[in-house]
């Protein structure tokens, strides 16, 4: 885990191709900027949001980052699954990894409390993320719901175990089992969202939220965050696991048919799987 230990300053770079990256006043904003794929990610907005992370780390102007996306449909719809039916994986990459775990760790790992502004549907991985934000503010359109079962996909990590305890074992189990969206209102009761308001009230409510953030004491921030995270952090253990067994049936008959079924616009058929593949 990278210290604290100030350094020379770095310049923001907004040198990114699926994601913008804009520090104003006291908070880092970071936006999934690929509204033709419904801000879905491939394998490089993965590798470029690790690094907006990873900018904001170490900016000590930074005092809070806003996680959201471009448009007013998508916060996120996971995995770019046209791309996976396409090419079987999630596309080209920095290093020839799907770095989607580490994306998830420095969401937790970062020092600095991260908003979730969700303006649109969080789907599959777009809920995992919003889940793994500290503060999350829904549009009052916004829609949250897992989709794996129904494309061929889970997320045995972070994605159930740290879901459940956000909102409960049998909401968290019926959310992933049944793939139906949750509305803002009810995410709110859930525990999901910490607060809903009109579409276009949501950025300027989660910059005043950031703004109050960065009033605060940075380091008592900081032990919080990392003081919240450590009574889950054996979860990290099962991410690990769940995300090689997620990596093994990416490449299944099954899950195959999953992906090229929701590209095909057609309902997928796993009658032939008995799941004990
Ligand atoms: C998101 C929806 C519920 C929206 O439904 P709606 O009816 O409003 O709109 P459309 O269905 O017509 O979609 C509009 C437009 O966007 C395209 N699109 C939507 N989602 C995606 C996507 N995920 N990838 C690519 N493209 C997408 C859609 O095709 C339409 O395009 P047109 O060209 O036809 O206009 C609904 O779209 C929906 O259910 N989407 C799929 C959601 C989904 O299955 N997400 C992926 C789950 S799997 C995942 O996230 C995942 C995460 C990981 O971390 C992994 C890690 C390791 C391995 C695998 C992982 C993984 O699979």
């Amino acid at each position: 885990m990278p210290t604290a230990t100030p350094t020379t300053q770095q310049a923001t770079t907004t040198d990114f191709d699926d994601i913008l990256y804009e520090v104003e006043e006291t908070y880092a904003v970071i936006t999934i900027n690929r509204p033709e794929a419904f801000n879905s990610f491939r394998s490089q907005t993965v590798d470029e949001l690790i690094e907006a992370f990873t900018l904001a780390w170490g900016d000590n102007r930074v005092r809070s980052i806003i996680l959201t996306g471009s448009g007013q449909k998508s916060f996120c719809a996971g995995g770019d699954v046209k791309q996976k039916a396409e090419t079987g994986d999630y596309g080209p990459s920095r290093y020839g990894m799907f770095r989607i775990s580490e994306l998830h760790k420095v969401i937790r790992s970062v020092p600095k409390p991260v908003i979730s502004a969700v303006n649109g549907v969080a789907i599959g991985g777009g809920n995992v993320l919003t889940t793994l934000c500290d503060i999350t503010i829904a549009a009052s359109h916004a829609r949250f719901g897992q989709a794996g079962p129904k494309v061929g996909s889970f997320d045995a990590g972070y994605g159930s175990a740290f879901l459940a305890r956000v909102i409960g074992e049998k909401r968290a189990r019926e959310m992933w089992y049944f793939c139906e969206l949750i509305d803002a209102q009810k995410a709110e009761s859930w525990g999901l969202a910490n607060e809903v308001v009109d579409a276009d009230e949501l950025m300027p409510r989660a910059k005043e939220r950031a703004r109050a953030l960065g009033l605060k004491a940075p380091t008592a921030l900081r032990f919080l965050k990392q003081s919240f995270n450590a009574d889950s952090e054996m979860q990290t253990g099962f991410t690990n696991l769940a995300m090689s067994a997620l990596d093994l049936y990416a490449h299944s008959p099954e899950s195959h048919e999953g992906a090229t079924a929701f590209a095909e616009k057609r309902d997928p058929d796993f009658s032939r799987f008995d799941g004990a593949y």
